[in-house]
């Protein structure tokens, strides 16, 4: 858990950061949202303590930071900025190795490590082990990044920007990679972002900032639906809330299920019951459908979900 209590960061005349208050509770994702200069990076290194606070407290399970050798904080602190911070002379196992290394764990198990986490993230240990950064595209190398982060098992993950610097699509498919990545290993997370359907994507708790203050802790469902203020109210949206919202909503919840699961063909056409409604209604709307299947796991057939259901219910 990390607890941020009555924190300040001034920079000469500058209030960066405003006497805020934040938990972050074990195993979660709180997405820092808010216009640039805001705080938000701020925020996140004075966690890790590359900038120190000026006022208030911050603990971590319990202990103030204040007291930690930072080096030691850090050790347990994975942390992925925009653009990687990859060594450029390193090989990528080399980078992901970097922490285990100053940990001085067997060679064995780094190299063991080093594997299992280039599988998580999808690439290749063979193919991508031994390039060097700059033979990777930008998707790669920040996956490499996510990977170095991971790579000792640290408590906390703090990602400043990560995807920022990406095309739409290579970030859509990272973020989907993180949510993957978050079932498998449940880090306490710090996310920075300005991009608000990121954080609705990510998040479990969205902390809104405006010029270094929290004006907005809350889960993405109730900061559509509640939001506190008209600057949040902006920030999420006001006209296409309603798709935002059916975004958050996963298929299963509005799907009519069939009495048991049925055997489906190899390929056949469909929806997961994790998608989103909101997923649903753009295939059908796409495709000119009344009503699409839904898929488990397993890849059986264990209902349907209509168009006329969504409508009724979908935000
Ligand atoms: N090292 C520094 N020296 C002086 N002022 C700083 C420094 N770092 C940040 N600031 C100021 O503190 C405020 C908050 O900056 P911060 O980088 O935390 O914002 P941010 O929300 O992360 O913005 P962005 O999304 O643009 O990265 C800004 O006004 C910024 O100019």
């Amino acid at each position: 858990m990390i607890e941020l209590k009555n924190v300040t960061r001034r920079f000469g005349d500058i209030v960066a950061v405003d006497r805020i208050d934040l938990t972050i509770e074990t195993g979660e994702v709180c997405v820092l949202v808010g216009s640039s200069g805001c705080g938000k990076s701020t925020t996140l290194r004075m966690i890790n303590r590359l900038l120190p606070h000026s006022a208030g407290e911050i603990l971590v399970d319990g202990e103030d930071i204040t007291g930690m050798d930072p080096q030691k904080l850090r050790l347990n602190m994975g942390y992925v900025i925009q653009g990687t911070g990859l060594f450029p002379h390193w090989t990528v196992a080399r980078n992901i190795a970097l922490v285990p290394q100053l940990l001085k764990w067997p060679k064995e198990r780094i190299d063991e490590r080093v594997n299992e986490l280039l599988a998580l993230l999808e690439l290749d240990p063979a193919t991508y082990g031994n390039k060097y950064p700059q033979q990777l595209s930008g998707g790669q190398a920040q996956r490499v990044g996510v990977a170095r982060a991971l790579a000792a098992d640290p408590n906390i993950l703090l990602m400043d920007e990560p995807f920022g610097a990406l095309d739409a699509i290579t970030r859509e498919n990272l973020q989907l990679e993180m949510l993957r990545i978050q079932k498998q290993v449940r880090k306490t997370t710090v996310f920075v972002t300005h991009d608000i359907d990121e954080a609705l994507k990510l998040a479990t708790r969205i902390a809104v900032m405006d010029q270094g203050r929290i004006i907005q802790h809350d889960t993405p469902e109730n900061i559509l639906r509640r939001p506190a203020s008209d600057f949040v109210e902006n920030l999420v949206g006001k006209q296409d809330r309603g798709l935002k919202l059916m975004g958050l909503r996963p298929v299963r919840e509005l799907m009519t299920p069939h009495a048991r699961p049925r055997l489906s063909e190899p390929g056949a056409d469909g929806l997961k019951e994790d998608d989103s409604i909101r997923l649903a209604l753009s295939v059908m709307l796409w495709q000119d459908l009344p009503q699409v299947s839904v898929f488990n796991s397993d890849g059986e057939e264990t209902g349907i979900i209509t168009r006329e259901r969504i409508i009724e219910g979908g935000a």
